[in-house]
């Protein structure tokens, strides 16, 4: 049996505007094996940065996190519902235990900082180094654990000295310099173009196995969760509609929306296509569809569907879908 390091239950996360109440997530849950890869799959606006950001209470206003768990089971076998902890609890597991790679790697860096500084800053938080002199020499291992060239030199040089790839690298190198347990990039390419794309999943993939860290990476590229997953769950307007393997979900999809997003992409080991030629729009999040967020778009809609929430419900082991036609 895989041993979950994340039990995510009903987790739901609204925002306040002027214009009414987004519900941005909407009771979504899944469990995260111990050291797998798990994609999280959308259309752009479906919930996967706010699902991801949510588990470590990362949420700024007018934003707030009304309902959930996220059971995080610690490697000594204790397990603690990370909303449940203070901010400087989480403050504590976030950065050390559960780190994030965000997108964009110009925001992710300070620009007035070298980077061998924000790395050794990174580490010397979390008390792993005693001071930044400390972690500026432990930053050239991770700067070269990361495959940047000449990395005792690098070490000196600020974030516009550097590539876009390389600013990346930086960004993973800071991800990674407390051997977090759980990584979580999301969209970790996207600003990339596609060669450097394909290099830097490729580091990603060594440093899980090299850390034995588990991955969650978000993503709207079906090519890049073809070659990195192991598990999936595909969203639709703040709502999971599916979670499977990778072969089930590719092989076998039984969402309508899934089925559609795979035949949006001609070839799902192209990398550079992307989720966005299905026929309609993604619904209005301050006042979704009723029942299956989906019925407006989907071809099989009956009654039921827009009366009643489908829940997700397991067909084969471990290939779970929430769709009235099953
Ligand atoms: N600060 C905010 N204020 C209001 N609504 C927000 C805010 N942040 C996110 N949302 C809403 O939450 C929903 C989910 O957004 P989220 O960023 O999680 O989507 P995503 O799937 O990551 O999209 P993308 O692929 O474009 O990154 C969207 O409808 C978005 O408009
Ligand atoms: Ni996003």
């Amino acid at each position: 049996m895989p041993e979950p390091i994340l039990q995510v239950r009903n987790l739901t996360v609204h925002f306040y505007t002027y214009a009414g109440i987004v519900k941005a997530i909407e009771r979504v849950s899944f469990d995260v094996y111990r050291g797998e890869t798990f994609a999280l799959v959308g259309e752009t606006g479906c919930g996967k940065s706010v699902t991801s950001r949510a588990l470590t209470q990362l949420i700024e206003s007018p934003g707030r996190i009304v309902e959930g768990e996220v059971l995080y089971h610690k490697e000594d076998g204790t397990v603690v519902d990370l909303l449940k902890l203070n901010e400087e609890q989480i403050r504590e597991i976030r950065g050390n235990e559960i780190a994030y790679i965000f997108q964009d790697p110009h925001a992710s860096l300070d620009p007035l900082y070298t980077v061998g500084y924000q790395i050794a800053e990174a580490m010397e938080v979390h008390g792993k180094v005693e001071s930044i002199k400390e972690g500026i020499k432990k930053a050239v291992d991770i700067l070269r654990s990361v495959l940047i060239p000449d990395p005792e030199n690098r070490v000196k040089n600020y974030p516009h000295e550097l590539s876009g790839g390389m600013k990346q690298r930086v960004v993973i190198g800071i991800g990674i310099a407390n051997n977090p347990k759980i990584l979580i990039a999301d969209e970790p390419t996207t600003a990339l173009d596609v060669t450097v794309q394909a290099q830097i999943l490729d580091l990603i993939n060594q440093l899980k196995e090299k850390y034995k860290a588990t991955v969650i990476l978000i993503t709207h590229n079906l090519g890049v969760v073809a070659e990195t997953a192991d598990r999936v769950a595909v969203m639709y307007a703040g709502k999971i509609v599916e979670i499977g393997s990778v072969e089930q979900i590719f092989k076998n999809p039984l969402h309508p929306y899934t089925k559609g997003l795979l035949k949006a992409v001609p070839n799902p080991m192209t990398k550079i296509e992307r989720l966005e030629a299905i026929p309609g729009t993604v619904p209005n999040l301050i006042t979704p569809p009723s029942g299956c967020r989906f019925h407006p778009r989907c071809p099989f809609a009956t009654e039921v569907c827009k009366r009643k929430v489908p829940e997700l419900k397991e067909m084969e082991d471990g290939h779970f879908v929430a769709c009235h036609l099953y």
